[in-house]
């Protein structure tokens, strides 16, 4: 289990995280959301460990990383813009962090990865050879070689759209429960949170807002701000297609 306990950090003086504390269990997927500026990645950089709290501790397994760099917490991250190498090609981007410790993941283990995220076919292509989505899993495949302890996803789909979008949503969700993995990630859209994660951390203005299963921040949002900022977003969303276009079809076979 990860525990974050009063977790504070101000910049030139100005608070950014307001005394959060929260747990996530292993192989557990939590969302990060907020608005822009209220603190989602400072707080993913403090767990990651590039970025450290003021005050508060972070432990990880009964075991007190505060003060542990980032190399030897063992977590791992895939940034917005993938940060893969041009020069390389897919199969050397998957593998390279491997050159310094092989034996992490086995020959076996790596074509596991490459298969469950449908890279065999791009091995030998270039990175600007590639889609968006390609991109993206290569950038998955290419850490979870590491073996991270846990991941870390800094807004995974944004640069992603439609089927493209659904298909890694689905494939971060598949990974984290075949390898039992603690997933991390960012995000700004409320959609994306409560369709892909098990609880959403609603951050307002560096507090936590509401920390919970998808189905009661729905259902039983915990304040105005749940109520207004993250619903009435969805609802918007909702009511922009469906002024646009009248309502809902009914689906075949279902209930008039
Ligand atoms: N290194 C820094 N120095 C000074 N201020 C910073 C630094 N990093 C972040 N901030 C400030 O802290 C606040 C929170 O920033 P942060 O990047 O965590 O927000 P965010 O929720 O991730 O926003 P976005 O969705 O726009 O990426 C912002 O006001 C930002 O300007």
């Amino acid at each position: 289990m990860l525990e974050l306990e009063h977790i504070q950090k101000a910049f030139d003086g100005v608070p950014v995280l307001k005394d959060l504390s929260l747990q996530v269990e292993d192989g557990e997927i939590v969302s990060i959301l907020g608005p822009s500026g209220c603190g989602k990645t400072t707080l993913l950089n403090i767990i990651l460990g590039i970025v450290d709290a003021d005050q508060g501790e972070i432990r990880y397994s009964g075991e007190d990383l505060t003060r542990t760099p980032m190399e030897k917490r063992g977590f791992n991250i895939v940034f917005q813009d993938y940060a893969l190498f041009p020069n390389l090609n897919v199969q050397q981007n998957i593998t390279y962090g491997l050159r310094n410790k092989p034996g992490i993941s086995s020959r076996e283990e790596v074509d596991e990865l490459i298969d469950l995220l449908g890279l065999r076919e791009h091995l030998g292509k270039r990175i600007d050879q590639l889609s968006g989505g390609q991109k993206q899993r290569v950038a998955l495949a290419r850490t979870l070689v590491m073996k991270p302890r846990i991941l870390l996803l800094d807004e995974p789909l944004s640069a992603l759209d439609g089927v493209i979008k659904e298909s890694i949503k689905d494939r971060i969700k598949t990974i984290a429960r075949e390898y039992h993995l603690t997933t991390i990630i960012v995000t700004h859209d409320p959609e994306e949170a409560l369709t892909l994660s098990d609880r959403v951390l609603i951050i307002d203005q560096g507090s936590i807002s509401q920390y919970a299963r998808p189905d009661e921040i729905v259902h039983q949002p915990r304040n105005d701000f749940v109520r207004k900022f993250i619903l009435r977003q969805l609802e918007i969303k909702r009511g922009n297609i469906y002024a646009l276009f009248g309502d809902r079809p009914q689906l075949a076979g279902e209930a008039v």
